[in-house]
């Protein structure tokens, strides 16, 4: 039995018929508040995020959210679960209020008046009011977005789940979108699934790294960046001076900027004059254990960490 807004996943592992191993092993323990699963394409975060919400069954492993068995009790979970997929649907003839109601009925909310106050009330938080009226068709994607924060959002679950949100929004959208997520995180387990590193560091209290199935780093952002301060070095070189440098040093990214290429190395010490130090970011981090330079127990885990 665990505490009641702790989200612990254990030995969960699951297989495709293909023989694609999309998860292997995967433990983690989510506290209230923002976490960040960060990953590239085909790394598992979707798969994992179906799991959680009840859509497909691990083939091994136990999740619990505080005192209910994910696995086992799906519709327990459900009651309590807020899931915004990568892709959904909408019906494009219907307005945000109206089809935001029928759901707030299908969700068991049938006094007229709560149901009201409810769905006003979450269009005001998703910003949305001033267009409910609108047909969902003519939604630009950050609006849906927000439409789909808003359903997610019906009888205040426990654990809301967002996969991939701000893949494809502009700017403008994407930081609209993310402030009000980050509103959501002070009252349930919020788990943003992206491969957007930013999205991550602006956002999330604690986050893990996900690759092939197996999870490289769970970690507080702040801390793991601290952990690789003076470690990180920056040169720029020529295009083609690449693999002689990624001979000599651990590289582990590589940027062009204004048409030039600049890399950044992982290094105990100076590697050399012609490189200077960096104070790192999460996109250092995240590469440096991508690249194996960097790995877990060189970390304080996030769960052992009081900041
Ligand atoms: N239904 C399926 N059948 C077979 N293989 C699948 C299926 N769904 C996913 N996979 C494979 O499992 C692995 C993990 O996929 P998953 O969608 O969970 O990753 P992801 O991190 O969400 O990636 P993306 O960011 O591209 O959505 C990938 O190799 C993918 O090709």
């Amino acid at each position: 039995m665990g505490a009641p807004d702790l989200l612990s996943i254990r030995n969960v592992s699951k297989a495709y018929p293909n023989g694609v191993k999309a998860l292997q092993n995967v433990s983690l323990k989510i506290p209230k508040g923002m976490f960040g699963l960060l990953g590239p394409n085909g790394a598992g975060k979707s798969t994992l995020m179906r799991i959680l919400a009840t859509l497909q069954t691990p083939d091994e492993g136990q999740i619990h959210l505080g005192e209910i068995d994910v696995v086992n009790q799906k519709d327990e979970l459900r009651k309590t679960l807020g899931y915004l997929p990568q892709e959904f649907g909408v019906y494009r003839n219907a307005s945000a209020e109206s089809l935001l109601n029928h759901f707030a009925i299908l969700k068991g909310i049938t006094s007229k008046s709560i149901r009201k106050e409810v769905v006003h009330g979450l269009l005001q938080q998703t910003n949305l009011w001033e267009v409910r009226k609108q047909k969902l068709g003519g939604y630009s994607g950050g609006m849906r977005q927000r439409f789909g924060v808003a359903v997610a959002l019906l009888g205040n679950p426990k654990l809301l789940i967002v996969d991939e949100p701000t893949a494809g929004l502009d700017p403008a959208e994407r930081v609209r979108f993310l402030n009000l997520l980050s509103e959501l995180g002070e009252n349930s387990v919020v788990i943003l699934s992206t491969h957007i590193v930013e999205d991550v560091s602006e956002l999330c209290t604690n986050m893990a790294i996900i690759n092939k199935g197996q999870i490289l780093l769970e970690a507080v952002p702040l801390l793991a960046i601290d952990n690789l301060k003076g470690r990180i070095w920056r040169r720029v070189i020529a295009k083609g001076k690449l693999p002689e440098v990624a001979q000599e040093h651990k590289v582990i990214s590589t940027k062009m900027l204004g048409g030039h290429t600049v890399v950044h190395v992982y290094s105990k010490e100076d590697p050399g004059s012609e490189f200077e130090q960096v104070a790192p970011d999460l996109e250092d981090v995240y590469f440096c254990t991508m690249t194996g330079h960097y790995t877990q127990h060189q970390y304080q885990p996030a769960k052992e960490v009081v900041l």
